[in-house]
């Protein structure tokens, strides 16, 4: 069995400070996801306005196989607007912790259970699957969590939203509360980190272990604050630990980092070059021991094989780089070298790296030699 990833690049992902995708970036943006096996997206909030009504019945449309999901506040008017989208989900969020309840709708639980019944029954009504987002609940009492489930489930919805709003849990404390939750319920429940402790991943990958069937992500792990667990790190860490869940996550690993650029232009934020599973030098090594090790034997110095993600190793000098790697890259280059004279590019490569903060390109490496083996060099290919 699969665990469901319900991505929300196009809701919570938009919802990073300054990002605002366009209509054809949001199509782009689903349609690759759904290319990549990615099996719901949650795409929007309809109570935004009719142009972002259209850009979410657009992507509805341009989807062969994913399921869509909107946003809406538990409220008529905004449950009303998902009519005609062709929308298949609906998340019907309510804050279920006493500190957002009494603070910011100021109603009593009473009252809001009362909103959670008739909000499910109206969104059954117009035909969609519902989710109850439960907002803020890891703040909550587990007894609310599990009322407002059970009044949910009588009403239609299908699934529960766990909301861990402000990203304050931590691994263990997730474990021990999906594990409650899913045992106290028949619904589907699904877990939605933060990751403002940086603990997102560790959080979606604990609520799995627990028994949680569905999961949030965002690409690049955008999101409020310090974002979303991560699309990316999921997937690559349900498949290189599978045999530890009793759900697999199958995604075409291969397609995450076109995807990442692609959101990463589209969101305007730049992808950090150490970003897990879809950084640029992921795989890129300098440091002379790892690199002894890669060559004698590549698994002395890889969590996983850079295939699973279509990537290989790079091999850099600066630094940090030993006198066997620079050896190896100028023989590589067609240089045979004293060990006088790379004991001497050594130092000239610490100095370059210091003074340029980059690793030198072949071209730069070149410069380094003398002449007197650069003269040698057709020599030594022959
Ligand atoms: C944790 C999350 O990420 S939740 C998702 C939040 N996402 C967003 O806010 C992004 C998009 N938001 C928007 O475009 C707008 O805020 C809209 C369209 C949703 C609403 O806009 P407006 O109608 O102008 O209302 P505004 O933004 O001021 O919302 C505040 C109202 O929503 C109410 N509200 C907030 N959450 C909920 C909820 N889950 N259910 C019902 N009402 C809610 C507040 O109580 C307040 O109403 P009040 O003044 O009667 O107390
Ligand atoms: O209630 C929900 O659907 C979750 C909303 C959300 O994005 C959050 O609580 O962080």
């Amino acid at each position: 069995m699969n665990i469901t990833i319900n991505d929300t690049t196009l809701r919570d992902g938009e919802q990073t400070p300054g990002v605002a995708f366009t209509r054809d970036e949001k199509i782009a943006i689903a349609t690759a996801l759904e290319q990549a096996g990615v099996t719901e997206l949650e795409i929007g909030i309809p109570a935004m306005g009719s142009r972002e009504r259209e850009t979410i019945r657009q992507i509805c449309q341009s989807l062969k196989s994913a399921q869509t999901m909107a946003w809406c506040r538990m409220a008529g008017n905004d449950i009303f607007l998902c009519k005609g989208l062709g929308l298949d989900w609906v998340d019907l969020s309510i804050p279920v912790s006493d500190q957002q309840r009494v603070s910011k709708l100021r109603i009593s639980e009473k009252q809001l259970f009362n909103r959670v019944e008739r909000g499910v029954k109206l969104a059954r009504e117009l035909g969609l699957k519902v989710c109850l987002g439960m907002e803020d609940a890891s703040r909550a009492h587990p007894d609310s969590l599990k009322r407002a489930a059970e009044i949910a489930q009588k009403a239609g919805a299908e699934r529960v939203r766990f909301a861990d709003t402000l990203g304050l849990l931590d691994p263990f404390q997730t474990f021990d509360i999906i594990r409650e939750l899913t045992a106290s319920t028949d619904l589907g429940v699904e877990m939605h980190a933060h990751n403002d402790l940086g603990l997102a991943t560790a959080n979606t990958l604990a609520a799995i272990r627990a028994g949680a069937t569905s999961c949030n992500t965002t690409v690049n792990g955008l999101g409020e604050r310090a974002g979303n667990a991560a699309l990316e790190e999921i997937a690559l860490a349900m498949k290189v630990h599978q045999h530890q869940y009793t759900v697999e996550c199958n995604l075409d690993l291969k397609a995450l980092q076109n995807i990442a650029l692609l959101v990463s232009k589209a969101s305007g934020r730049a992808l950090a070059p150490q970003k897990c599973a879809v950084g640029d030098a992921i795989f890129t090594h300098e440091s002379g021991l790892h690199i002894d090790g890669l060559r004698k034997d590549e698994k002395n110095y890889q969590a996983f094989e850079p295939a699973l993600l279509g990537r290989t190793h790079t091999l850099v000098l600066g630094k940090h780089s030993g006198l066997k790697a620079i050896r190896h890259y100028y023989r590589e280059l067609g240089f045979k070298l004293s060990e006088a004279q790379e004991k001497r590019i050594q130092n000239l490569i610490i100095g370059f790296s210091e003074k340029y903060k980059r690793t030198p390109t072949d071209q730069e490496l070149y410069g380094f030699l003398p002449a007197s083996v650069i003269n040698q060099r057709e020599q030594f290919l022959a």
